[in-house]
């Protein structure tokens, strides 16, 4: 290492990362020609912490992020070797001693002495970027412009538009998204069966499930504070078992790993409308009914939206919003 080569370290829990962290990250970065970043959780820690290391990851790929996650006292009075501990601990971890340490907290200058640094006090009274992790925690809808885009995912409620074939499922989405100034997750069977012309055999399902996945995961970030998606991949597990008797193991495994905090379920009570991607004219009854039954089945939330189309935008529009905080 060069010897004018500066080093410096940034501690923090990041429960979770926001703008506040990010100015504090970016200033030591900017500083810096090696910064560390120590990511130290506790397991009872309401946020896991592999989440938050790989959040840091992310967000400072300049860094070198270490993930901290021995069960060490949080503050001085609880435990008579507090500053041993965090000395030995941070050694451990650390490539090298850093020859600053940046921090808006007092307690930045005692970890300096300790690791035999130079404290960096940035912007102490937070008033460049006024939030903390502990009012994000308590409503994270309201601060949503303070949380950087690799976190909103984690914290957006996730509404899934679910129900049969032409019952107004995208219409819904694209309204709601509209209405609540948010990004709609796209229903991939749609664009994969129409660059097809609409033929569909049962190796398209895995496509499609992959797609889902996929559209959903590149849309998550954009979301404001609301997800709308147009489908899931419990959706597919229906319509492969509808049209081809089974369903992949994996794709009922993916789509129990993904929650909605609300299905609205589109009742068939509006006309058929035929297009090129349309399979089930006549079973349309039928296959609400296994919607109903899976939601019910799995115990999931979920309402009925029936009615006109107007009737329908505003109960979506009503479930949706008693998700948030009033
Ligand atoms: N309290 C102590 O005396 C003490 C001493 C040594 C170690 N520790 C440990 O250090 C770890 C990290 O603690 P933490 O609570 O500081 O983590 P944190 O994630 O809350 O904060 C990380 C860093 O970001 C800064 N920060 C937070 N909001 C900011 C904002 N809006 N603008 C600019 N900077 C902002 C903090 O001051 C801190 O320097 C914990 O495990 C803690 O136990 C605490």
């Amino acid at each position: 290492m060069p010897e004018n080569t500066k080093t410096g370290l940034v501690l923090g829990k990041f429960l979770p990362p926001h703008l506040g962290h990010l100015y504090l990250l970016d200033f030591a970065q900017s500083w810096c020609d090696r910064l560390f970043v120590v990511v130290g959780t506790l397991a009872s820690e309401p946020i896991p912490g592999h989440l938050r290391h790989g959040w840091i990851k992310q967000l400072m790929p300049g860094a070198e992020v270490i993930h901290l996650d021995r069960e060490l006292p949080q503050y001085p009075h609880e435990h008579p070797r507090f500053w041993d501990l965090w000395r030995e601990a941070l050694l451990e971890v650390l490539p090298i001693s850093p020859q600053f340490v940046f921090a808006s907290e007092t307690y930045g200058h005692r970890l300096a002495d300790e690791l035999g640094a130079r404290y960096v006090p940035v912007d102490p009274d937070r008033t460049t970027v006024p939030i903390s992790g502990t009012s994000i925690r308590a409503d994270p809808w309201r601060h949503w412009k303070y949380l950087p885009r690799v976190v909103r995912p984690y914290f957006a409620k996730r509404v899934c538009v679910f129900g049969p074939e032409s019952t107004g499922k995208s219409t819904l989405t694209r309204d709601l998204a509209a209405h609540f100034h948010t990004a709609a997750v796209p229903e991939y069977a749609r664009t994969h069966l129409e660059a097809q012309g609409g033929a569909i055999e049962s190796a398209d399902i895995e496509i499609i499930a992959r797609g889902q996945i996929a559209a959903e995961r590149a849309t998550a970030p954009n979301a404001n504070r609301l997800l709308v998606c147009d489908t899931n991949l419990w959706l597919t597990t229906i319509w492969s078992r509808t049209l081809f008797g089974d369903c992949p193991a994996w794709i009922e495994e993916a789509a129990a790993a993904h929650a909605y905090d609300l299905h609205l379920l589109t009742d068939v009570d509006v006309p058929y409308v035929d297009d090129s991607v349309r399979y089930l004219p006549e079973e349309r009854r039928a296959f609400f009914e296994r919607c109903r039954d899976l939601l019910e089945s799995k115990g999931f939330p979920y309402v009925v939206i029936s009615g006109s189309w107007e009737e329908r935008f505003q109960k979506a529009v009503e479930a949706v919003t008693s998700l948030f905080p009033s």
